[in-house]
């Protein structure tokens, strides 16, 4: 059995939806995944505890793939790229398919599975999950046409391009999307024709297992997507590895920057998905509610673990105090608690150390004249199995100026920091005064001042009147320290496959010697 609910009868992963509640579920099947099955790893290191933010209890421990195990994986995926990389896009197109309905099938257990290792509530997991069953449809919609070009030369002779994948492609990704960042590394990666190898953040290693199994279960050969557990020595294993030909990471920016170095040396194309410190503008002739409900969207999903939030929110002065007014509010109104329960919107940070970090930000913020004007302490549910659990109400720091730490810092938590301007041009030049540069957004009713402001806007990912809506169709990634390569929409071809030319005589060789 892959899960067991403590205190009843031992259950399948398919029907922990129905059988778990926050404090039940406990993991004993391996979380290592190599040739198309579950696997202890070959070698590893010491077993790290996994833990249930909700209530801080450990669910399983997770074994970490040594370097023998990473290399193993390795193997075993350039065995299936041979296999599938020979296949037509077609073929793969229709495998991915069978993925995503098997996803969507499945939904609510993954959904259920994300909540407990994660902390974020049911009602957002389904969303996650929703965008990766996209994340996949999309890619085998794009699988079947992903073509070159033939150019014509003089005298008949001719050339043409094909569209190659790289080989074994590594992802490494975060704790706050599991699912979905697997998802959508491995959506484009597969359907371009790569193997992968993925390695989920040690704090969130349960998901990604599940995608692996559904992956084999559509019928990719084995050993297509393997998964290795661990933190940075195994992450490390991989990206050292030399029959690895593409790294794609999201994590933080100081691991994003010894990922490049180590990809350096292997002259390996990197996708890196960092942090953000991103700005939201709130213009006096926006749709007020429309703008406090972005605000909202902008700071507080997922705990605030948003690596695009719009965490720095610039309002016009003229509005700042009924935005501010509203703002808190409707904040003070966001229900807290048990993450699997129907009504909750905010659960659990992913942990206590975590959760300290933020509780830190938010004393300096105090410290250097930051006002809060809601939220911002620890929150402790009525029910007694959530009291150990890493909850906090959602914070609004008011008073603040750009040069608080608070301001300058991601934060990763559910904290907002409002900031009046007078001017387009001076808030957008505030805007941009940051070395991040993942995400950006604009509130107004007026056309030209919106498209003016996101041209200015020194971001890979800009929103007009709305935020934090991810369709796939749409390329999303970052400039400056936030990152570069694109995830989603056709851009990510670009990063999971590589360009050959073929030169075609069709004459005779006039040889200059
Ligand atoms: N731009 C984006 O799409 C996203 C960015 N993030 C960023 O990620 C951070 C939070 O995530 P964390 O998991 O704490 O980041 P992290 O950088 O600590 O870890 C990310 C991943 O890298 C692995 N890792 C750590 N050291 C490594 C090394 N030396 N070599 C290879 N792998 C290594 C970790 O085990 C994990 O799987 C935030 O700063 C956030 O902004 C998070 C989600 C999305
Ligand atoms: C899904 N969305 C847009 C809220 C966040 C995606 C980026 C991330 O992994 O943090």
């Amino acid at each position: 059995c892959v899960l067991e609910a403590v205190g009843s009868s031992p259950v399948g992963f398919s029907q922990l939806a129905m059988s778990s509640a926050t404090g039940t579920v406990t993991i004993h099947q391996p979380l290592n995944y190599r040739a198309g099955a579950r696997v202890h790893p070959a070698d590893g290191g010491p077993a790290e505890e996994v833990y249930e933010p909700a209530t801080g209890r450990v669910i399983c421990k997770v074994l970490c793939s040594g370097e023998k195990e990473v290399d193993l994986a390795v193997q075993s995926a350039k065995v299936a790229f041979k296999i599938w990389s020979q296949m037509s896009g077609m073929e793969r197109s229709r495998v991915l398919l069978e993925a995503a309905r098997i996803i969507r099938e499945q939904k609510e257990e993954i959904a259920t599975m994300e909540t407990i290792n994660n902390g974020k509530s049911i009602f957002e997991a389904r969303v996650d999950i929703d965008i990766s069953w996209q994340c996949l449809e999309y890619y085998a919609g794009l699988a079947g046409s992903l073509a070159g070009e033939h150019i014509q030369l003089p005298g008949g002779s001719f050339g043409y391009t094909r569209r190659e994948p790289l080989g074994v492609c590594v992802g490494i990704g975060a704790w706050n999307y599991p699912f979905q960042i697997a998802c959508w590394k491995s959506a484009p990666a597969l359907a371009c024709g790569n193997a992968m190898v993925f390695k989920p953040s040690p704090f969130t290693p349960v998901s990604v297992v599940k995608l692996a199994e559904i992956f084999t279960e559509a019928g990719v050969p084995k050993g297509l997507f393997n998964v290795v557990q661990g933190g940075a020595a195994t992450g490390q294993f991989l990206c050292h590895h030399p029959d690895v030909a593409k790294i794609s990471f999201t994590g933080s920016v100081p691991t994003g920057m010894k990922i490049m170095e180590m990809a350096a040396k292997g002259i390996k194309p990197v996708t890196l998905e960092l942090g953000g410190k991103s700005p939201l503008i709130i213009f006096s002739d926006c749709a007020l509610e429309n703008a406090v409900n972005g605000a909202l969207m902008a700071n507080f999903l997922t705990q605030g673990e948003v690596c695009c939030n719009g965490t720095r929110v610039f309002v016009e002065r003229k509005i700042l105090d009924v935005f501010t007014k509203e703002v808190v509010k409707r904040t003070q109104k966001i229900k807290i608690g048990d993450p699997l329960l129907e009504d909750t919107r905010m659960g659990a940070l992913i942990n206590r150390a975590h959760l300290d970090r933020v509780q830190g930000f938010i004393k300096q913020a105090k410290e250097q004249g930051a006002e809060v004007l809601c939220g911002g302490d620890l929150y402790v549910p009525d029910d007694p199995k959530l009291k150990n659990g890493y909850y906090m109400r959602p914070c609004v720091l008011g008073n603040c100026t750009d040069d608080m730490t608070c301001v300058k810092e991601e934060i990763f938590g559910p904290v907002m920091s409002i900031l009046p301007f007078d001017t387009e041009e001076e808030a957008v030049e505030r805007a941009n005064a940051t070395k991040f540069g993942l995400a950006g957004g604009v509130f107004t009713r007026d056309i030209q001042k919106a498209h003016r402001v996101v041209a200015a806007l020194k971001a890979g990912m800009c929103f007009i009147n709305n935020y934090n809506l991810s369709p796939v169709e749409l390329p999303f990634g970052g400039y400056k320290a936030s990152g570069f390569g694109r995830e989603n929409g056709r851009a990510a071809i670009e990063y999971y496959s590589q360009l050959k030319t073929v030169c075609v005589e069709m004459g005779d060789v006039e040889s200059v010697f």
